[in-house]
């Protein structure tokens, strides 16, 4: 069977080391040997990003150009409509055949959200979630139906991800990492200073094309 192939979908404005680290733990954790990041480009659910598609992705291809865990996957960026992640893994399913293991890779404020996502039941029977911890998120599902859809997927069994093509849900056990892009916009905004929060490269290209100024 083909090794599983995860994925990691962000708005990435900017990309930082709350991306960067959990995944890389998380891969560690799970035994990823690949993880492709996904940029969106109508992101279908939030505010319309501040850096232009191109810019994200160009500091996305800078974060990983020494990191050789990461590949990218633009495949959203070509499609003039929203995002909505059922139809990218639609496609890639269509291109990977059935018996291919996939997960995707979010954060547990997207898993606290994701029942609010275009057509979400159908994600399961198309991927595997792996779900990395964020601090101030809680750990529980808003209403009971959603927990017990949870408990239904969960699996402890990191081996089973490989071996299934889709269905289970992986709550990792990453480090907590508290970042976050609005907090860089805002201290962008404010003038203060993000060195700790994403890489040189990243941080070195805000400052040369101006994003985020106050
Ligand atoms: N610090 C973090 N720890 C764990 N997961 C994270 C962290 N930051 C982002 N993620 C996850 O990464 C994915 C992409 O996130 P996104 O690009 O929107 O970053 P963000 O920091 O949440 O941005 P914003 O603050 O603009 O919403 C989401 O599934 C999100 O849950
Ligand atoms: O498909 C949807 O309806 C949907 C709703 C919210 C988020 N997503 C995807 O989830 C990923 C993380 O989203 P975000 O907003 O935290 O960057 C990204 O790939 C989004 O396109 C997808």
């Amino acid at each position: 069977m083909a090794s599983l192939h995860a994925l990691f979908g962000g708005t990435f404005d900017p990309i930082h080391y709350g991306h960067l680290k959990t995944v890389q733990a998380l891969a560690l954790e799970v035994g990823l040997r690949q993880v492709t990041l996904l940029p969106n480009n109508v992101p279908p659910h939030r505010p319309q990003p501040e850096a232009s598609a191109a810019q994200r992705v160009a500091m996305v291809k800078l974060a990983i150009a020494d990191r050789p865990l990461f590949n990218l996957d633009t495949r959203e960026l070509e499609r003039e409509a929203p995002s909505y992640t059922v139809e990218t893994l639609e496609q890639l399913r269509a291109e990977r055949g059935a018996q291919q293991p996939l997960a995707f890779i979010i954060g547990q404020d997207s898993l606290l959200s994701l029942h609010k996502w275009h057509r979400w039941q159908q994600l399961m029977d198309l991927c595997h979630l792996l779900v990395c911890q964020r601090p101030g998120y809680d750990r529980t599902m808003p209403t009971p139906d959603l927990q017990r859809w949870l408990r239904q997927h969960q699996t402890q069994d990191a081996s089973a991800l490989h071996q299934q093509p889709a269905g289970l849900i992986w709550l990792a056990d990453t480090p907590l990492v508290p970042i976050s892009a609005t907090d860089i916009r805002r201290r962008r905004h404010q003038g203060l200073s993000c060195d700790d929060l994403l890489p040189s490269a990243v941080i070195d290209y805000i400052n040369h094309h101006g994003l985020y100024r106050p």
